[in-house]
């Protein structure tokens, strides 16, 4: 059996806070193989961003305290500043939602571009020779080089008329070009793990659609592996192979998409979908998902959806949940599973939000 690309076993990271210690990141485990791509999905606060921050080991101010986080034979958790420095923008690229976080407003983005690469290929060459023990010298040759392969990944993230964009700067790019641009970024070291966090929220649906269709050729014709962070199941749904819903630090519920999202068996799951659903029939009110996340202080010795989950007994607030597997793919943290299949509505209707209780249903 051959190893996975990305495989992050039992990883806690913690806040020390004044108010005390938030426990973001509480035991979670996943995998990501080359080739496909993996959503983590989750309400605001599940700590989708703490993970995709704590696998690129910029955790801090958090702090990993226990677990492994294997890429490609290193485990990122022990390995030295130099090797993860190494490894960050080569093998593994990370684009967020704020194009700002990686384009400098203050230089062209052909040459933030062609700078990626050139900075990748720098690396490749400067390992050989310091292996051969040669100081790097720059040759003139490089910078053009550098600016042509800006141009033909700025063709392949379909930015128009790439050679004339080349010196344009971020502002003169539209909100959707802006974020092709970071991919371009991104991809220019050729990574073998590309982590997106959020990458389409901010972008109108066509822009977005075009753009997770990106993602999806990088898994087809790169056998790039993504870890896709989204609080959209609608995006998770169109783009994903497999999706680990997080809660609370936590796995819920993790497998293949079209069996997590079409029969969910994690009452959290089912809540999502069903809160989904609901947002997008045309003309009703758009509705949050009932009650709020709990607060992550203290970490959970139970599960921590109880508070919010009509089916929680005693049991689910008094011990650790361990994970059962449903197959060898599909696996939940739940006491009271399976539930009955027609219980489509898992959480408690006396939690919704201040006025969804005055809600008439009756039309
Ligand atoms: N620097 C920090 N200091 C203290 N707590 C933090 C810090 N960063 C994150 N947290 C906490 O960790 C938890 C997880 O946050 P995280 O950003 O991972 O959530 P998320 O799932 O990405 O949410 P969103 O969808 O809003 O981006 C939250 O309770 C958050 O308040
Ligand atoms: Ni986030």
């Amino acid at each position: 059996m051959t190893d996975k690309l990305l495989r992050v076993e039992e990883l806690y990271t913690r806040f020390d806070t004044d108010r005390g210690t938030v426990h973001a990141v509480d035991g979670a485990s996943f995998t990501v193989d080359r080739g496909e791509i993996v959503g983590v999905l989750g309400e605001s606060g599940s700590g989708k961003s703490v993970t995709a921050r704590s696998i690129c080991r910029l955790e801090e101010p958090g702090k990993i305290g226990n677990g492994t986080i294997m890429f490609d034979g290193t485990d990122l958790t022990t390995a030295s500043k130099s090797t993860l420095r190494q490894i960050r923008g080569n093998e593994i690229s990370m684009v967020f939602q704020d194009p700002t976080e990686t384009l400098n407003p203050v230089f062209p983005v052909g040459e933030q571009i062609a700078e990626a690469v050139r900075i990748h290929e720098a690396n490749s060459r400067q390992r050989l020779l310091d292996f051969l023990g040669v100081p790097l010298f720059r040759d003139q040759s490089a910078w053009a080089d550098a600016r042509d392969r800006a141009v033909e990944l700025m063709d392949q993230m379909d930015i128009p008329n790439p050679e004339s964009r080349l010196s344009a700067f971020p502002h003169e790019f539209s909100g959707g070009l802006r974020q092709r641009a970071v991919l371009a970024i991104a991809l220019a070291s050729d990574p073998k793990l590309l982590i997106a966090d959020e990458p389409t929220t901010a972008l109108d649906t066509t822009t977005q659609a075009d753009i997770l269709q990106r993602l999806r050729s990088l898994r087809d014709e790169r056998d790039v592996g993504i870890l896709l962070i989204s609080h959209d199941l609608g995006v998770v749904a169109q783009t994903c192979d497999r999706v680990v819903v997080l809660y609370g630090g936590q796995v819920m519920e993790a497998g293949p998409v079209n069996e997590v999202l079409t029969a969910p068996e994690h009452p959290y799951t089912r809540m999502l979908l069903e809160c989904s659903v609901r947002n997008s029939t045309p003309g009703e009110r758009v509705q949050s998902v009932s009650g709020t996340p709990s607060d992550p202080i203290g970490s959970y010795e139970a599960c921590p959806f109880a508070d919010r989950c009509r089916h929680a007994t005693t049991a689910c607030r008094e011990r650790y949940i361990p994970t059962t597997e449903l197959d060898s793919e599909h696996r939940l943290a739940c006491l009271e599973a399976p539930l009955p299949a027609d219980d489509a509505s898992a959480h408690r209707q006396d939690a919704l939000t201040p006025d969804g209780g005055k809600q008439d249903d009756s039309t």
